[in-house]
């Protein structure tokens, strides 16, 4: 650790930089705080005001309207100063087209001037160096900035979750007022508010970390991009150069030295304990390890009693130490209300679902009341009314529980009806709700706790007790229409990233294999069956023509697509065995005894014939030929699908199409590997669960999509090529499949459930895209007869990319009219582990973007038309 010394001597070092070599080093009390601006641009079309070299404040000055290219005169610099300090240098080229501040000589920030400073700030934020490398990664749009955080503009969440009433509603909408919104919700009203002793005003407020962007609060230099180490107290924020200055030896943490000894603004809780990439840049291991611990434990940080309230009563002192001390505490515990069942070991956030068990049996708190979460299902759960998500999860369980049923739930999960004395069963016994449980976040008993014997070889059983550390896990939905590839993607995802398949999945796949291989050839029958009648049809009205008379000759003998009696009859059996639907229950007995015929009718002239025309044939699949080469090693018994079987085969289970899977990845972002930044210190990864449903699931009214309100991002996935195939609807109706595509996409983003979620949009199937736009123009779709390629090389590749844009555009202009906000899209061939791995990763830093924009971090500011921006930058995403 940096010692006080050390920090003097760093100091020292910079001061000297900063200074006219000999200048002796003023001491701290007559430093100046002082600015130097350099105006690097065109020549402005107004004069940049006189400035009082005394007293910079006469300037009155605003943000935002001296950059680049503006003509409109300013009433103002975009330069702010402390007040009443003094100006050293003012100095104003007019050859560039950016105002750019040069150097600043700094004193200490006290806690009375860092608000002030934020003013400062504003200035120097568009500094447009980057705009090359910001085309690089996903922009967002410069509109959303200006709306209200949280506000009415049907505005996506703002990233700091709340559950109490915000501190600051006057300032938390108004990004523009957090100039000095930041002190009126400051660490220092908050202790105010903390005397009257109620929890509530140690909500996170999400306005709070508003519009302070990315200026150093101590040196003033402002990047919107380099990270800044923020103090846990007060809203200043430091880069590294001022780090170990402002904050000194941190035996506290991160917090400036003027806040050492207060209590951390609430909303920084979360951050606690987990280095940043900045302070592992200025700090030795050893050194981080010191802060971290003393970020953690110092009594200062800790959470007191009275922030917390349990079933509606404040804690004393000894209960909030029994709920730390216990063994199993709440994770990541917060200020604020809670719920707490002390026979199940149930936890939640009060007037909400579970949100974890923690150990039973505490003595904390008040009565758990009947309306502790807010349910309506009038079924009760140790007297309190459980909520509908808790009420399906039972009913998929198998609990019976009607209205009016009273369940005693005990903490290893046996239940029983109230007043029976009968244990049932155990709620959380089951793999299936295990999973269920943590497909809809709620949660389930820890291993030991729960007795219940976890399969090891279930990815439930596997992952669950990821689940219960809240907010850990980012859940991403896949989603698609039928044959958009999501399966594919999700086998993709698991073998990229390390998940195995358990040998069930394996067995899984290799039914569904062997049951294909007959579904791929009744259709290369049916259609034999089809193209031989209308050659035989066409044979005899030639004929006939030709010589007025009925032929004579036998027809069947000479088209290509006749076939002999053996596999004829065959044929007739299996499309019989298929229009009833019993195809499964002829396997796996039939697929060994079949294998043999299955090879000779795939091989013989007339089906191969059919399969020159599978263009014609509705729902043929090119895997096929995959498959049907092979039709004898696949049905043997020792047959293992190979990865590329597994990608290849049509689904990831047979049954519902619910699939699960938990993976990471380097969390190092685009930017990271940008700035060369090292990571010294181990950086927790995030986790992410992709879980992918079928759309055939959603057959109900999209009832299930309830379910999964909590998802972080929803993949959407649409085969490129769709756009000249047709699908039937439930009710047997035709449409365009794009347009179908389009039409779920769209009840998607309206629905309630994804209203704060992001989307990416994955467009797949880019090789059979390629493949197929220079004979089929994408005019086959309605929906995008405008497009309307330049040619200039006539070349198959750039056809192809026009096309994939026009498409991309076409989804971010439907998305846009709907939420405002930008939709981000991906190109993926999901049977190349690389693009889908790329589009994942695209994935995780749209979601970093998502983050960063909610805190409103870094304010990027940029043209976004569709047709100029977008197709040179990556929201939409170029291979
Ligand atoms: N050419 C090509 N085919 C693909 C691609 N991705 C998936 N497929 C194939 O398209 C078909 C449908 O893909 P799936 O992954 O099963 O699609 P799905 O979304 O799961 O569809 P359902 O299982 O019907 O709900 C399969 O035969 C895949 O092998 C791709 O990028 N290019
Ligand atoms: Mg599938």
């Amino acid at each position: 650790m940096a010692s006080e010394p050390e920090d003097e001597k760093r100091w020292e070092g910079l001061l000297r930089k900063m200074l006219p070599a000999g200048a002796p080093l003023p001491d701290e009390e007559h430093l100046d705080y002082s600015i130097a601006i350099e105006y690097e641009g065109p020549p402005l079309p107004y004069d940049l005001p006189e400035v009082d070299p005394v007293n910079i404040d006469s300037l009155n000055l605003h943000s935002s309207s001296v950059a680049a290219g503006s003509v409109e005169a300013p009433s103002s610099i975009p330069v702010a100063s402390p007040v009443g300090q003094k100006v050293s240098r003012f100095n104003r080229a007019r050859n560039g087209g950016v105002v750019k501040e040069t150097s600043r000589t700094v004193s200490f920030p006290t806690p009375r001037t860092q608000p002030e400073l934020r003013n400062s700030r504003e200035g120097s934020e568009f500094e447009g160096a980057e705009e090359g490398f910001i085309s690089e990664l996903p922009v967002q749009d410069s509109n959303l900035e200006q709306k209200p955080i949280g506000g009415a503009t049907g505005g996506k969440r703002a990233a700091v979750v709340t559950f109490n009433e915000p501190r600051d509603l006057e300032n938390e909408g108004d990004p523009e007022n957090d100039n000095d919104g930041g002190r009126s919700s400051s660490p220092q009203s908050s202790a105010a508010t903390e005397q009257v002793g109620s929890p509530v005003a140690w909500a996170s407020s999400p306005g709070r970390r508003s519009s302070k962007r990315g200026i150093c609060s101590r040196c003033g230099k402002g990047n919107r991009l380099k990270e800044r180490e923020w103090c846990l107290v007060c809203d200043a924020k430091y880069c590294s150069n001022c780090l170990l200055k402002a904050m000194g030896s941190m035996p506290e943490g991160r917090k400036c030295v003027s806040c050492i000894g207060q209590p951390i603004d609430e909303s920084k809780r979360s951050s606690l304990g987990k280095c940043s990439r900045i302070l592992s840049r200025v700090c030795s291991p050893l050194e981080i390890g010191q802060i971290m611990r003393a970020e953690k434990e110092c009594p200062a940080n800790q959470l007191r009693p009275e922030q917390l309230v349990v079933n509606g009563r404040q804690l004393r002192e000894e209960e909030l130490a029994e709920i730390l001390g216990c063994e199993l505490p709440p994770q990541k515990l917060k200020p604020g209300r809670y719920w707490y069942d002390k026979d199940s070991g149930l936890w939640g956030k009060e007037g909400e679902k579970p949100g974890s068990i923690i150990s039973s049996k505490l003595n904390v708190g008040g009565k758990l009341r009947s309306d502790a979460s807010n349910g309506n299902t009038k079924v009760f759960m140790n007297g309190r009314e459980i909520t509908k998500i808790e009420r399906r999860m039972l009913k998929l369980a198998n609990v019976q529980c009607p209205p009016d049923t009273h369940f005693w739930v005990y903490d290893d999960g046996s239940y029983e009806e109230e007043g029976q004395n009968n244990i049932k069963g155990n709620i959380w016994g089951k793999a299936s709700t295990r999973f269920i449980c943590s497909l809809f976040s709620l949660p389930v008993p820890s291993g030991n706790q729960s007795g219940a014997k976890e399969d090891p070889t279930t990815p439930s059983s596997r992952s669950v007790p990821e689940y219960l550390e809240q907010g850990r896990v980012q859940k991403l939905l896949l989603f698609g229409l039928e044959g958009s590839g999501t399966s594919t993607i999700f086998k993709q995802a698991k073998l990229l990233y390390g998940n195995k398949f358990t040998s069930e999945e394996l067995q899984n796949i290799r039914l569904m294999i062997q049951s294909n291989m007959y579904k791929y050839l009744s259709i290369l029958l049916e259609g034999r069956e089809r193209f031989e009648e209308e050659a035989l049809t066409e044979n005899r009205i030639s004929l006939s023509a030709a010589h007025d008379s009925p032929s004579v000759v036998d027809e069947s003998e000479q088209c290509i697509y006749a076939i002999n009696q053996r596999f004829k009859h065959f044929s007739d059996w299996l499309l019989d065995i298929m229009a009833t639907g019993d195809l499964d229950a002829f396997f796996p007995a039939a697929t060994r005894e079949y294998a043999p015929i299955v090879y000779e009718v795939w091989r013989d002239p007339a089906i191969q014939e059919t399969y020159k025309r599978r263009e014609e044939l509705h729902c043929f699949p090119e895997v096929a030929k995959h498959f049907l080469d092979r039709a004898i090693e696949i049905s043997s018994n020792e047959y293992e699908p190979s990865e590329t079987d597994i990608l290849y085969a049509e689904g990831v289970t047979q049954s519902n199409g619910l699939a699960s899977m938990e993976f990471s990845f380097d969390d190092r972002s685009a930017m990271s590997e940008l700035y060369n930044e090292t990571y010294e210190y181990p950086l927790a990864l995030t986790k992410y669960q992709l879980i992918r449903i079928n759309s055939k699931g959603l057959s109900e009214g999209f009832k299930w999509l309830e379910m999964f309100e909590d998802m972080r991002a929803v993949i959407f996935c649409v085969a490129l090529s769709d756009y000249d195939q047709m699908w039937a609807d439930g009710n047997g109706l035709l449409h365009n499949k794009m347009l179908a595509s389009r039409d779920l996409f769209e009840s998607l983003v309206r629905h309630p459930c994804f209203r704060d979620t992001a989307f990416v949009l994955f467009l797949n199937k880019y090789d059979a895209f390629e493949g197929k736009i220079n004979q089929v123009p994408l005019s086959a779709c309605e929906w995008l007869r405008d497009f309307s390629p330049v040619r200039p090389h006539g070349n198959n590749q750039s056809m192809a990319q026009q096309a994939y844009y026009y498409v991309a555009v076409k989804f971010k202009e439907l998305y846009s009219s709907i939420t405002g906000e930008k939709l981000f899209v991906a190109q993926t061939r999901a049977w190349e582990g690389a693009s889908v791995d790329e589009a994942f990763k695209y994935v995780r830093e749209v979601l970093k973007w998502d983050e960063e924009k909610n805190d409103n971090f870094f304010a990027i500011n940029g043209d976004d038309s569709f047709y100029s921006t977008e197709m040179s930058s990556p929201p939409v995403r170029q291979e």
